[in-house]
């Protein structure tokens, strides 16, 4: 018998490697997708469920609920650093798409994935596209959250690398470091994948080509939306290609075999010019004094992926729709 799809819950932003990402579950028999979960980043949290609700609506999928987010991070901070400049002002790539027919559900995203967590325990899949103030808050607000979520797979960080955000920091995890530490430092089921594994995972001129000229419908949509994205790293890191952030680690959550790991404790700064930093204790030491590390929980961070598998199955899956 066919092993039953994972439950996965995307906590997203979209966002246009976003809407890749959500293509792409839902061309995955490996996942069902239960639910998307609003946040900040890639535009403000309003955009992000009015975007989220249109992208079900593209691909025939209103029967999936979407759950609002947090407006403001978990310290209730206003002054959320959002890139519209590398999705455009709509976060779609500029297209101006009539507006969705459809609500989001009353439950906000922090009761929904607390929610979803107590009636499948241990066998739900977060998907964290975004900063992850939903998340942080599901974790504060009901001790049970901890003990029911099965896994929950974080685009975030820049181990051992720049940040693409200013050079400390990536930008899901400068959206809300508080967020992020409690996050890491809950004890939960957490893996993460940085910057410095999916700036492996490139989407070049050639393959949007090939998208291009596919009539797989997601494929179509995509190459609309694209052209802002594809504009952002001309200008921003002197590439032909884009880096395929969110749909590499939808990736990791369907076949973490596509990628290897360390494990480790990670804390975040939350202050100063470091604000945003990711640090890994890799334990290849034993320190003589407690650190801010000692005695947390450890996470998985990602260290390498196998690229051409990847991007071979984002486009097959894209194209096949
Ligand atoms: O320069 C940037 N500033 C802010 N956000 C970015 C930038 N480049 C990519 N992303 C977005 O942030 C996540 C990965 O860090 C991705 O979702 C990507 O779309």
């Amino acid at each position: 018998m066919a092993a039953q799809p994972k439950k996965i819950i995307i906590d997203t932003d979209p966002g246009i490697d976003d809407a890749m990402a959500i293509f792409l579950a839902l061309r995955s028999p490996e996942v069902e997708v239960i639910g998307l979960t609003t946040i900040y980043g890639n535009v403000y949290t309003t955009l992000a469920t009015r975007n989220a609700l249109h992208l079900l609506e593209v691909a025939g999928r209103t029967d999936i609920p979407v759950a609002e987010g947090s407006h403001v991070t978990i310290t209730k901070g206003t002054k959320l650093r959002i890139a519209d400049f590398v999705h455009g002002v709509d976060g779609l790539g500029n297209q101006n798409f009539s507006p969705p027919k459809g609500k989001p559900i009353e439950q906000s995203a922090v009761a929904f994935l607390i929610e979803q967590a107590a009636l499948y325990p241990g066998k739900i899949t977060v998907v964290a596209l975004g900063p992850l103030t939903n998340i942080a808050l599901a974790i504060q607000q009901d001790p049970s959250f901890l003990k029911n979520i099965g896994q929950i797979v974080v685009l975030g960080g820049a181990f051992g690398v720049n940040g693409n955000v200013n050079p400390a920091a990536e930008a899901n995890i400068f959206g809300d470091p508080d967020a992020a530490d409690i996050v890491f430092t809950s004890g939960a089921d957490v893996l993460a994948v940085g910057i410095n594994v999916t700036h492996q995972v490139v989407l070049s001129d050639a393959d949007r080509e090939k998208l291009a000229s596919s009539d797989g419908k997601f494929a179509q949509y995509l190459c609309k939306i694209l052209e802002v994205y594809f504009s952002y790293h001309r200008d921003a890191y002197g590439t032909k290609g884009v880096y395929l952030h969110d749909p590499a680690v939808l990736l990791a959550a369907i076949d973490p075999s596509l990628f290897t790991y360390t494990e480790g404790v990670v804390r975040v700064q939350t202050s100063g010019i470091t604000r945003g930093v990711t640090i890994l204790y890799n334990k290849h030491k034993r320190f003589g004094e407690e650190t801010e590390w000692t005695d947390k929980p450890t996470v998985k961070v990602a260290v390498t992926v196998n690229a051409p598998a990847v991007v071979k199955l984002i486009m097959e899956r894209l194209m096949d729709s």
